[in-house]
């Protein structure tokens, strides 16, 4: 199966998403919203999570969908439901063909509520699951850094389609990995990755819809790993930075790594600016959600990569809504993933 109108769907559901997530980031940006309120990422993502579910039961109505929200605390709250209901409301793709091909947005307040509560999905083995995170790297939105709306599509336990909405990644595939912002909005910044099981890994710019914008990406090819580049996250909480540190001096690799939030770790490696991704447990009990990972391990795949957890098993998205099979991530280049591998069995199992 190509799977081309469930790439189109995925890719412009996540533009218009993204745009909402940005008009809310900007607000913030310009002090309009205060600093401590957790209410703007809250707006952003149940507002994006709408969008999405709208068009894609719009386009896939058998489909389920396993999403990160739910309505429940909005029922509850009028005026952050009115609030959210005012963006939706107004957030368009620029052109009518593509706000068409989604099926338009929801018409009214409830049938938003509505579009947000269903993605309960328990997800599992059988069938057509959409994963969806809104807004992934939360704190990298509330700080003002790198964020990601996160879109993927499971068929029968296997992830065949994957998107990432990166509204704070530069557009340009060659520039140096940083989890720097520039000017909040400038030009340049704002990418898509998108992957097809199968067809490659691509990129394009995120403000425009045309798909002859896309450009493959590949991971950088590794000949000697103490040059490569390690991404991690910036919340010491989600992967170790302990044993992060520990296992690139095993590999002899002493440039810093760079730290960013979300799943932008997963498109920046996958086009080269950075080579090697690990998640690294902090405690025994977590489990990784399905929504945190689909999209970036088809794309990192399809651009030469190989992901697996600490333990070398590749992700079992076919658990539910978790990852419950699996121990944190191991993303690298195929050819040096095992070697890396070793170095982080070596690290984890001698604790
Ligand atoms: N203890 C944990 N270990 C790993 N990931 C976690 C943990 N707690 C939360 N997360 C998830 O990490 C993701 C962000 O990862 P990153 O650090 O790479 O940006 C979020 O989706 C967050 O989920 P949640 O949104 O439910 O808090
Ligand atoms: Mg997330």
């Amino acid at each position: 199966m190509s799977y081309r109108k469930e790439l189109k769907v995925a890719e412009l559901a996540v533009q218009r998403a993204t745009l909402l997530t940005q008009r809310v980031f900007h607000e913030k940006a310009k002090g309009t919203l205060s600093k401590d309120d957790k209410s703007p990422v809250t707006i952003g993502d149940f507002g994006a999570q709408a969008l999405i579910i709208h068009a894609i039961r719009r386009n896939f109505p058998t489909d389920e969908i396993v999403g990160e929200e739910e309505a429940s605390s909005l029922r509850e709250d009028k005026d952050l439901s009115n609030q959210i209901w005012e963006l939706v409301n107004t957030t368009k793709l620029d052109d009518e063909a593509s706000e068409e091909q989604l099926g338009g947005s929801p018409k009214t307040e409830r049938e938003m509520l509505q579009a947000i509560d269903a993605g309960q999905s328990a997800g599992g083995r059988h069938g057509r699951i959409w994963a969806l995170d809104p807004i992934d790297g939360t704190k990298g939105f509330l700080r003002g850094g790198q964020y990601a709306v996160c879109l993927a599509l499971i068929v029968d336990g296997h992830v065949k389609v994957g998107v990432l909405g990166c509204p704070n990644l530069p557009v340009d595939n060659s520039a140096p990995l940083s989890a720097d912002v520039g000017d909040k909005g400038g030009e340049g910044r704002g990418v898509l990755f998108a992957a097809v099981l199968g067809s490659g890994a691509v990129s394009r710019p995120l403000s425009r819809g045309a798909l002859q914008d896309s450009q493959p990406i590949h991971m950088r090819e590794v000949t000697d790993i103490a040059q490569a580049t390690f991404c991690e996250s910036v919340e010491a909480g989600h992967s170790s930075h302990g044993d992060q540190a520990m296992i690139a001096k095993k590999l002899g690799i002493v440039k810093e790594s760079v730290r960013m939030d979300s799943q932008a770790k997963y498109g920046s490696i996958a086009r080269g600016a950075g080579d090697l991704y690990l998640r690294l447990p902090v405690r025994a009990d977590y489990q990784e959600k399905i929504w945190d990972h689909a999209a970036g391990d088809l794309i990192v795949r399809e651009a030469g990569g190989q992901v697996t957890d600490v333990e070398g098993r590749r992700l079992d998205f076919s658990q539910g809504r978790t990852l419950k099979e699996n121990k944190g991530v191991v993303a690298a280049p195929k050819d040096v993933h095992e070697q890396v591998l070793d170095a982080v069995r070596s690290v984890l199992g001698s604790k």
